[in-house]
């Protein structure tokens, strides 16, 4: 389900893109740096030439497999100035997460760059690749990358000890965890700095629409809106003077390009739930029959869900109780 395409992301005035074996000497020209080489846990120091090669190489292949994405940071002229990735852990029984590193060339310190491209990966990453949460591992004595996190809305959750090749020994960290409530909990401060005005009730029409074989459209919610990254029911806000029908009919028309009848909308339950920064009402209304393929007309993934598969797919915590409701009724 993650996307396992190799992506380009712009981070003004920076570009990241997979790193590609022509990268192999200014990555080892610049990693080859003891000042650089003593914050990185795996690496050792020297860097030897060869290693550039097979790091890029196996890079290459974690994303292939969808184990981990590393991108080149570029700047405007196209000169190579470091390294970003996230590699992916699965555990069996638990959510899945993204492991962020990353590391600028000397020459380029100072400028803010690492937390341009942090942040750009951070979104990007919660909203593609269906993890829970991203973490970074950071030695104690590496402030500035400490403060790097900060900025991008991590907070420290934990310490661990790693043993850093190039230093010979082990050393102390300290872990940082972000997660989607806290990048939208950021990104709405950032917007209206009101922390403690009461929460507002926001209403939200969605549906559940069912197709011949029983299955559930679920959309998943792009990057750049809050909650990007998880596979939700499509709907949306209410606006003032609309009836919860219409405005599903005015959504499903706008997100996915149906036409329907407010008559084929079925009540089926609903949803109130209390998110950090706001209450949710949310009707769900069950729908069988409409005009027209569903399109994903705002960049959204769509799946056509069978209900005992609705579990695979990370939702919003309000869903959840919708799951077993609509393998009942399926
Ligand atoms: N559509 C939808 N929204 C959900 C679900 N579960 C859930 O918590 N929500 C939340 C996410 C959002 O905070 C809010 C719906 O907002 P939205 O972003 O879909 O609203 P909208 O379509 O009107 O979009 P926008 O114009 O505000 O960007 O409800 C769900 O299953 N479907
Ligand atoms: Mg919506």
């Amino acid at each position: 389900m993650p996307d396992t395409a190799p992506t380009e992301l712009e981070a003004p005035p920076y570009h990241l893109r997979p790193l590609c074996a022509q990268d192999a000497p200014a990555l080892h020209h610049l990693v080859n740096d003891w000042e650089v080489v003593r914050m990185l846990s795996r690496l050792p120091f020297p860097y030897p030439r060869e290693l550039a090669d097979s790091w890029i190489a196996s890079t290459q292949q974690m994303q292939q497999k969808g184990e981990g994405y590393h991108f080149a940071i570029l700047d405007k002229d196209g000169t190579f100035i470091g390294c970003i990735g996230l590699g992916i852990q699965a555990p069996a029984n638990s959510a899945r997460i993204g492991m962020l590193g990353y590391w600028i060339g000397r020459p380029y310190w100072g400028q803010g760059i690492a937390t341009r491209a942090a942040e750009r990966v951070t979104s990007w990453a919660l909203a593609h690749l269906e993890i829970s949460s991203i973490r970074a591992h950071v030695a104690v004595d590496n402030v500035a990358s400490a403060r790097v996190l900060e900025h991008v809305g991590f907070q420290q959750i934990g310490t661990d000890k790693q043993v850093f090749a190039s230093r010979g020994s082990e050393q102390p960290m300290l872990v940082f965890e972000t997660t989607r409530h806290m990048q939208d909990a950021r990104r709405a401060s950032a917007s209206a700095p009101t922390p403690s005005a009461p929460k507002k009730l926001v209403l939200v029409s969605a549906a559940a629409l069912i197709d011949t074989q029983g299955r559930i459209l679920l959309a998943r919610r792009p990057e750049g809106k809050s909650m990007a990254g998880l596979w939700e029911f499509p709907g949306g806000k209410i606006e003032t003077g609309e009836t919860p029908e219409a405005a599903l009919v005015r959504e499903l028309h706008e997100e996915l390009g149906l036409d329907m009848s407010r008559a084929c909308l079925a009540p089926f339950t609903f949803a109130s739930h209390s998110y950090p920064t706001f209450n949710l009402l949310m009707p769900l209304y069950v729908c069988r029959r409409w005009q027209g393929t569903p399109i994903p007309k705002e960049g959204q993934k769509l799946a056509w869900v069978a209900p005992q598969d609705l579990r695979k797919y990370p939702m919003p915590e309000a869903d959840l109780p919708f799951i077993p409701l609509l393998q009942t009724l399926l």
